[in-house]
């Protein structure tokens, strides 16, 4: 299977003033399952039509193996047809007067390939698809779920290299969505098809993809595993927008005298000067005990909300409002005010640009002293100091 390179892919559409991709690079590897994720309007869509060859790039380089498809600079462009690429929309798009054989025949009469081979291919794509038995019904005649796969077999029958899909379970219920997404593991598994997904879903990319690629506003935020961009977000953005309930993101100002120190204390073990305006936990991370210690922090319990096997607990400190989700029922009531633990590992810190700040385990190893008001406050302790204070006044 084709490995694809994306090297500062730009599109800017007429009469737009900002470009609608802007200098995305980025390779897909062979086999690999990347997932396309951002907001609405990021430019995901784009990204995957330059891809097909059904619009053309404003500047950079698309590339299948070593093969240049689109390139304004080498004035280079191979048509949609000659990049063995297949793309599934949103709407499947599937002939109404045809059958199910004969809509997952369609590409491959087109190729004209031999009639016995024809229906060979489509035998096989169809029983792994589970859709064979409606092989005679009409698309009509069909769920969403099976007209979905009815799509996908007419895409895998002519072995695209590469499989776009376009936001392919966006027009499903909750429950066919969750069979749909098993499926397209199982398809990846079973075809070891490169495949790139666009969605808007974090839980969808989360579970599905090997590689996820954060876009925002045409730019490309991070590309790792899904673990990675969990755990290690590059920038603000991408811990906001991935996970639920979001990342808990606390101002650093003066009101929060130990979290400021605790911070200041970290930051000032790393090699530069880094200042540091945010403070980020998520909301798994926090614990909550009714002992206060030097290393917790008190706060009212405002909401408990059950979510089904599991609770959001909404937590107030001072003006801040924070969230904690939980697998055990709590034994607290609204109102309460209980002892919160943020273990130094679980922190994250953003500089004034939005980007995190990288610290390692040695940086973090503060759990002995965590939020105790033992630890000097730089400021307090010397005024004059103006070296000291790693964590920007607000
Ligand atoms: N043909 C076009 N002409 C002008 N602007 C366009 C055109 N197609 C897309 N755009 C703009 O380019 C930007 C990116 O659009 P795109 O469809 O790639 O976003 P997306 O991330 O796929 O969004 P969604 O999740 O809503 O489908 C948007 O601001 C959109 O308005």
């Amino acid at each position: 299977m084709p490995t694809i390179t994306l090297t500062n892919l730009t599109k800017c559409y007429d009469g737009n003033t900002e470009p609608s991709v802007d200098q995305v690079s980025l390779t897909v590897e062979d086999g690999e399952f990347m997932c396309l994720l951002g907001p609405s309007g990021c430019g995901k869509t784009t990204i995957l039509r330059m891809i097909a060859g059904i619009e053309h790039s404003t500047s950079g380089e698309i590339a299948v193996d070593d093969l240049v498809v689109d390139s304004v600079h080498q004035s280079c462009f191979i048509p949609p047809e000659k990049r063995r690429i297949g793309l599934v929309f949103q709407n499947y798009a599937l002939w109404p007067h045809m059958t199910v054989e004969r809509n997952v025949d369609f590409g491959l009469r087109l190729q004209k390939v031999p009639a016995q081979e024809r229906k060979e291919r489509c035998v096989d794509v169809m029983s792994k698809l589970r859709i064979l038995e409606y092989a005679d019904r009409y698309p009509s005649q069909l769920s969403g779920g099976q007209q979905q796969r009815v799509a996908l077999a007419r895409m895998l029958a002519v072995n695209p290299g590469v499989l776009l899909l376009d936001e392919p379970l966006s027009n499903l219920d909750a429950t066919l969505r969750l069979e749909m997404r098993a499926e397209l593991r199982r398809l990846h598994q079973t075809f070891g098809t490169t495949i790139i997904f666009v969605s808007h879903d974090q839980w969808e990319a989360m579970t599905l993809a090997n590689t996820i690629a954060v876009m925002n506003k045409g730019q490309l935020q991070q590309i790792g595993t899904p673990d990675e961009i969990y755990a290690e977000p590059s920038n603000r953005f991408v811990a906001e927008f991935i996970g639920n309930p979001k990342i808990n993101l606390i101002k650093l100002k003066e009101s929060n005298d130990e979290l400021m120190n605790l911070a200041s204390h970290i930051l000032a073990r790393l090699p530069e000067s880094k200042f540091a305006d945010v403070c980020a936990i998520r909301p798994e991370e926090i614990i909550l005990t009714d002992t206060a210690n030097a290393n917790t922090l008190p706060m009212n319990i405002e909401n408990i909300m059950p979510t089904g096997g599991s609770w959001v607990i909404e937590l107030s400190l001072d003006e801040d409002r924070l969230f904690h989700s939980t697998q055990s029922r709590p034994k607290w009531r609204e109102g309460e005010q209980i002892n919160a633990y943020l273990p130094t590992h679980s922190l994250h810190f953003f500089d004034h640009d939005e980007k995190r700040l990288v610290l390692s385990e040695t940086h973090l190893d503060y759990s002995h002293l965590l939020l105790s008001s033992a630890l000097p406050n730089p400021k307090k302790a010397n005024p004059k100091n103006t070296n000291q204070p790693f964590v920007k006044q607000a």
